[in-house]
């Protein structure tokens, strides 16, 4: 019997059987002859599940023995990825999961081919969201994740006639063997109505809605270690008496449910933007429906081993993801002054310590700011609470900047022209302990730009921790050939789980015989995805589309190609082919026209015999975690090439490296920290740095001065304005003649010349692989573990407890 008085689970192929058994028969309700793939899939998903918790029932014992400082993640995004595959690794039954499926004579790459992909999230704010919960929970960290369990996901996208068409992502219709429902821990929500303050002085929200947060989890084992934390992701359900049974008896069956319905809706769909501010109501419900849950939630958990209030900081660090969480802020001061009752100033000391924000953008539409009006409507106590916190702020910066009034007027939580909006990353910076960016150039101009008043003020307050990926995730799933190389060159595989031991592997950079099984395992993967020829340059563009990351700049050297291997037809050129992937948000329209181009170059590319030998450009719709973990691995080159000072970090380019792929890029996010940490020489850099960006945006910056003086980069863009890519494209040609807002035209050239000096290494086949090699042994400081230290260090500071085994 283990601690937890129970017959420890088997390790044995032939126990995990007999728990396939039981839980196919008890728990799925069937038998092996009449189990259907799915039922295969669900019992053996209850069946790796039940090992992990059992892990979880142990170290929630050590926690709450502990009663240490707990890390709070908020997030209205998590990019989690397919469970299974991660969860037998963890869990150790990766090999006797396949064994006894074969025993039960089920196929185990059917069975778990059925395995969904919860796409909780846009791109890179979720994806790191769901990096650390992984970093965490493998370094021992007690933490907790809460999100909101969105009913719909991202968009699927497809494409009919090159352009994207978005569907509706019911993920969970089959159900998810992974969450655990506790609808005992429901929490109330409030929405509307007014205020009143009693002659005590002490305010009551009456609210005009409520509504009932249902939370569900998933667990979040550790890799190497017994840890098991978990993600809670809320779901809005209508109260009781939401069902209107009059109107039901009276035939009105719409309106009987409506307000059920109505309440659904909050966490009925993912907004699928990722870097322009909606500006909708249901966003902003949304938002204050995940803070107000968590929040209620963490001071029950506070609660069970704390009373007195001023340890709640002590044992709580809640960190912000973005500034989509920040309602967080005024709502632990409404619980803790109206419903607490504590005095103003204690709770205000209490909430700042509590707090620390990560911005994750620079571009000023990213950064939230909502009505005044709607505010006031939805939630009107709030607004009376940021006023306060406004008053005595201001008064603050009058104290320090005597006489500033336009400071004054940058800095106040609420911008007064054109009209009167809440400023969240304003509040989110005023109301926390600590501010960071996501690359080391972000931060930098986080304090020097976007939040430059706010340095000058509290320069303390402001630090950086430069992203990291999940190396579990990122390699040892998604590139398994490669890491027993790896771990056969290193002799163990250690690596995984502190990955700065790939430095390891410099010794064999020019190994020949390790040269010779690198190229192999790449040349595998390529083969694996499929797509293109696995002897041509594999040359990767994956990421959400926006101009700033320039998938337009990719087009035009692709259109440069075709036209330099048609002028030339006799000419040798290396092969290759060119892989777009990512979504663009359905009322992003600039966007969607690059899409739609890029798949007209495409099949003009795929049509023509003088060119197709030598290029092909593929772009494999529905673009995600799963998607990306089979093209990383098959990856030579990586695209980073966004206008520098617009990436706050990128991760892509990160996961890209560690699995050895080059990187052509600018000095732009994280590009930066790798090129510094692979060197110079295992980097192709090219284009304006953010200075000279700056520069040549401020200098009256003219598109078309490029265009007259360049004849390559003109023969492109005319044959896009004159349609030759079956007609599509001249708003893409028209916007960057005209405009040019992240100067894709004053960057052409040097991108150019960079990826003919691509070409050129490429031929250089040992040397290439050298560069491929140094990349990946270069990348440790790149492991969500390190980010995780970081944040752990700087700004947490928190320790981690030991699960017993
Ligand atoms: C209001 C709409 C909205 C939604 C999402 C966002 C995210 C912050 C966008 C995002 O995903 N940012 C990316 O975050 C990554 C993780 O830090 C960085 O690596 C990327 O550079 C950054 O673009 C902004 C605005």
């Amino acid at each position: 019997r283990n601690g937890m008085g129970l017959r420890p689970l088997g390790t044995s192929a032939a126990e995990f059987e007999q728990d396939l058994l039981s839980n196919l028969y008890y728990r799925r309700g069937t038998t092996v002859e009449s189990a259907s793939t799915q039922d295969a899939y669900e019992t053996l998903a209850l069946t790796v599940r039940d090992r992990l918790a059992e892990r979880r029932v142990r170290t929630a014992a050590a926690h709450y023995a502990a009663n240490p400082r707990w890390v709070y993640y908020l997030s209205a995004e998590y990019l989690l990825g397919k469970q299974l595959e991660q969860n037998m690794l963890y869990s150790g039954t990766d090999r006797i999961a396949r064994i006894a499926l074969q025993q039960l004579g089920m196929d185990p790459d059917e069975v778990e081919s059925l395995d969904v992909e919860p796409g909780l999230g846009n791109g890179g704010l979720g994806r790191l969201a769901a990096c650390l919960l992984d970093a965490m929970a493998t370094l021992d960290i007690p933490a907790v994740g809460y999100g909101i369990r969105y009913d719909l996901g991202i968009f699927k996208q497809t494409f009919s006639d090159g352009a994207q068409v978005e569907k509706p992502d019911d993920w969970s219709y089959q159900g998810n063997p992974w969450e655990f429902p506790a609808p005992d821990d429901q929490q109330t929500v409030f929405f509307y109505g007014h205020t009143e303050r009693d002659e005590a002085g002490k305010t009551t929200w009456i609210p005009g809605e409520v509504v009932l947060g249902e939370p569900s989890h998933m667990l979040v084992p550790g890799h190497g270690t017994d840890t098991v934390n978990i993600v809670r992701l809320w779901r809005a359900r209508g109260s009781e008496s939401s069902f209107d049974l009059s109107r039901f008896s009276a035939g009105q069956y719409a309106e009987a449910v409506d307000e059920a319905v109505h309440a659904e809706n909050i966490s009925k769909v993912l907004y699928p933007d990722d870097s322009t501010d909606s500006g909708r109501e249901l966003r902003l419900k949304q938002q204050y429906f995940l803070v107000s849950c968590s929040l209620r939630d963490i001071i029950r958990r506070f609660r069970l081993r704390n009373s007195d209030w001023a340890d709640f900081p002590k044992k709580t660090v809640i960190q912000l993801n973005d500034t989509h969480p920040t309602l967080a802020i005024p709502e632990l001061m409404r619980l803790l002054v109206d419903e607490e009752g504590l005095n103003w100033d204690l709770a205000w000391a209490l909430v700042r310590q509590t707090f620390a924000y990560t911005c994750h953008t620079l571009l000023p539409e990213a950064l939230e700011t909502w009505p005044v009006p709607m505010f006031e409507r939805l939630l009107p106590r709030h607004l009376e609470i940021i006023y306060t916190i406004n008053e005595h702020f201001l008064a603050e910066v009058r104290e320090a900047f005597p006489g500033d009034a336009d400071r004054v007027r940058r800095m106040s939580l609420i911008q007064e022209e054109p009209e009167r909006r809440v400023r969240m990353a304003n509040l989110a910076v005023v109301g926390t302990q600590a501010v960071n960016g996501v690359a080391e150039l972000h931060s930098e101009l986080l304090a020097s730009t976007t939040l430059r008043d706010f340095a000058e003020l509290w320069p303390d307050k402001f630090h950086n921790v430069t992203n990291g990926i999940s190396p579990r995730r990122f390699i040892r799933i998604a590139n398994p050939t490669l890491s027993s190389l790896i771990t056969e060159g290193l002799g163990g595989d250690e690596w995984i789980d502190d990955l700065d031991r790939l430095a390891g592997l410099e010794a064999l950079a020019d190994d020949a015989s390790f040269q010779a099984r690198w190229r192999a395992v790449k040349q595998a993967n390529k083969v694996r995805l499929g797509l293109g020829d696995p002897d041509s340059l594999t040359d990767v563009m994956i990421k959400r589309f926006h101009e700033y990351k320039r998938q337009q700049l990719k087009l035009l050297h692709i259109i440069t190609m075709y036209h330099r291997i048609k002028a030339n037809p006799g000419q040798a050129y290396v092969p290759r082919t060119v892989l777009f992937a990512g979504k663009a948000a359905p009322a992003y329209h600039a966007a969607k026209h690059i899409i739609r181009l890029i798949n007209a170059v495409a099949a003009v590319i795929d049509a023509d015999p003088a060119v197709s030998p030598y290029l092909k450009v593929v772009f494999p719709a529905n673009y995600n975690v799963t998607l990306g973990s089979l093209i990383i691995p098959a990856a030579d080159l990586s695209e980073q090439i966004s206008m520098a000072g617009k990436e706050a970090s990128g991760t892509g380019n990160m996961k890209l490296a560690l699995n050895g792929a080059l990187t052509i890029g600018t000095l732009d996010g994280a590009n930066i920290e790798i090129r510094d940490r692979v060197g110079g020489d295992n980097f192709f850099l090219f284009g304006l740095d953010t200075p000279a960006a700056v520069a040549l945006k401020e200098n009256g910056y003219r598109p078309r001065d490029h265009y007259d003086r360049d004849a390559e980069l003109r023969h492109a863009l005319d044959s896009i304005l004159d349609g030759k890519f079956l007609g599509i494209g001249r708003e893409v040609g028209e916007s960057l003649l005209n405009s040019d807002e992240y100067l894709t035209l004053a960057d052409y050239r040097a991108y150019v010349d960079a990826q003919d000096e691509v070409d050129v290494a490429w031929q250089d086949t040992e040397t290439w692989t050298r560069k491929s090699i140094l990349n990946t042994a270069r990348s440790g400081f790149f492991s969500a573990d390190r980010t995780v230290r970081d944040y752990a260090a700087e700004i947490w500071h928190v320790n981690p407890v030991k699960v017993a085994r």
